[in-house]
């Protein structure tokens, strides 16, 4: 298969779809590799480290989405993107479509076949392609979050673990998935009183068994929330109901009783948010002041520690693009259901309930979708 790897263009995006050493064991399994110039530079490859292991280096990603059969990207494509994308092509890379009409809408109308990492799912209830993003932007979460407590960023001017004499600041974490848990332990690490808040006992027992008596794990109702959030000078937003657009849980009515220069870090902002007051912000920019509370909602957040990030999702996509480009898409999808999961759009029918639900399109069931193409 002819697979082509362009350079993000998200806002401070510096991870690339593959590192040279993905594309050595693609070359190896006989396939060919394009990669735009200098997609690696932000993380300090070079295009001839790309050569080295195989690669054929193209001047434009315009030459790139021409050439390859398959696109292996990290972000979600930009509109410039979507505009090079073709039928029958395949794109996989990170795609958050319920919360984002208009790329819906592109994504149909170029008939590409569209997998999204962040909802193929494992025999265990998980997300394997989300999993180590989620890792990583939840123990940013707290580095963040720590910041925007800072008085200079007009937070309250805590330190999160307080000092000999003077109590720690209280962070409150919504959902103990990954993000979640990533966020306790750093925020634990750091001497913070920590809550976390999730409505999945199994998950609450697991914090449990983790941390001991140094996070309070609580069952999520509206009233424990409330509760929690008000007290709050840190909440962060990692609540997840696959695929779907995220639940507002943290009203604005929550924010405008939250004490003054408190901060929320809405991580689940690539899913639109879990906070009413919460709009997608960028590394060049990425807080801002809703009722005295410091917000801060990129939605790349690993994009800022692009080294670790690529190593970390390019481990746990390496299998599915090697499926992908060894057995084709429609053998690599219907012999492994988790992986068909990852499927949201095949020439122009969406094929995820919750994006089909979203925007009140049709849906069309992913195998029957994938045996009809
Ligand atoms: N902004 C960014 O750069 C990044 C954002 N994310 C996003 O972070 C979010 C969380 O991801 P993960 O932790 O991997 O998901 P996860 O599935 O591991 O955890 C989500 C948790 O939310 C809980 N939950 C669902 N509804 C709830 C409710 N009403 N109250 C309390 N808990 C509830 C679930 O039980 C689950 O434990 C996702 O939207 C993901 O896409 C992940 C990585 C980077
Ligand atoms: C998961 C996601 O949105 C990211 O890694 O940027
Ligand atoms: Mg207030």
């Amino acid at each position: 298969m002819i697979i082509g790897v362009p350079k993000e263009i998200k806002n401070h995006e510096y991870r690339v779809g593959m590192v040279p050493a993905s594309v050595r064991e693609l070359v190896n399994h006989g396939h060919q590799v394009f990669v735009e110039s200098d997609a690696g530079m932000g993380i300090g490859f070079t295009n001839e480290d790309y050569t080295l292991a195989g690669a054929e280096i193209l001047a434009t990603a315009a030459e790139v989405f021409a050439t390859a059969e398959m696109i292996i990207k990290v972000k979600e494509p930009q509109a410039v993107e979507r505009a090079m994308l073709r039928e029958d092509q395949i794109l996989f890379t990170y795609l958050h479509l319920a919360p984002d009409l208009p790329q819906t809408e592109d994504l149909i109308k170029s008939k590409a076949i569209c997998i999204a990492y962040e909802t193929v799912t494992d025999s265990r209830g998980g997300l394997p392609l989300l999993a180590p993003m989620s890792e990583v932007a939840g123990r940013m979460s707290i580095q963040a979050g720590a910041q925007a407590l800072e008085k200079s960023n007009h937070g309250r001017g805590m330190l999160l673990g307080g000092v000999p004499g003077v109590e720690p600041a209280k962070v409150v974490v919504i959902g103990g998935g990954m993000v979640g848990r990533s966020a306790a332990q750093m925020a634990v690490g750091l001497g913070a009183e920590v809550v976390v808040l999730d409505r999945n006992i199994d998950v609450l027992r697991a914090l449990d068994a983790q941390f001991g008596n140094k996070v309070k794990a609580i069952y999520s109702t509206a009233d424990a929330l409330e509760k929690h959030v008000l007290e709050a000078d840190l909440v962060i937003g990692g609540v997840l109901i696959p695929g779907a657009a995220a639940p507002k849980l943290v009203t604005a009515e929550h924010i405008k009783a939250m004490k003054p220069g408190s901060a929320i870090v809405d991580v689940a902002i690539d899913q639109g948010g879990c906070i009413a007051t919460s709009k997608a912000t960028t590394h060049a920019d990425p807080t801002f002041i809703v009722d005295d509370v410091v917000h801060y909602c990129v939605a790349n957040m690993p994009g800022a520690v692009p080294r670790t990030s690529t190593f970390a999702l390019n481990n746990a996509t390496l299998p599915f693009i090697i499926n992908l480009a060894n057995k084709g898409y429609k053998k690599a999808l219907l012999d492994d259901a988790n992986f068909l999961k990852g499927l949201n759009v095949i020439k122009g029918q969406v094929t995820y309930k919750e994006v089909a639900e979203a925007f009140n399109m049709p849906y069309v069931d992913p195998r029957t979708a994938v045996e009809n193409a």
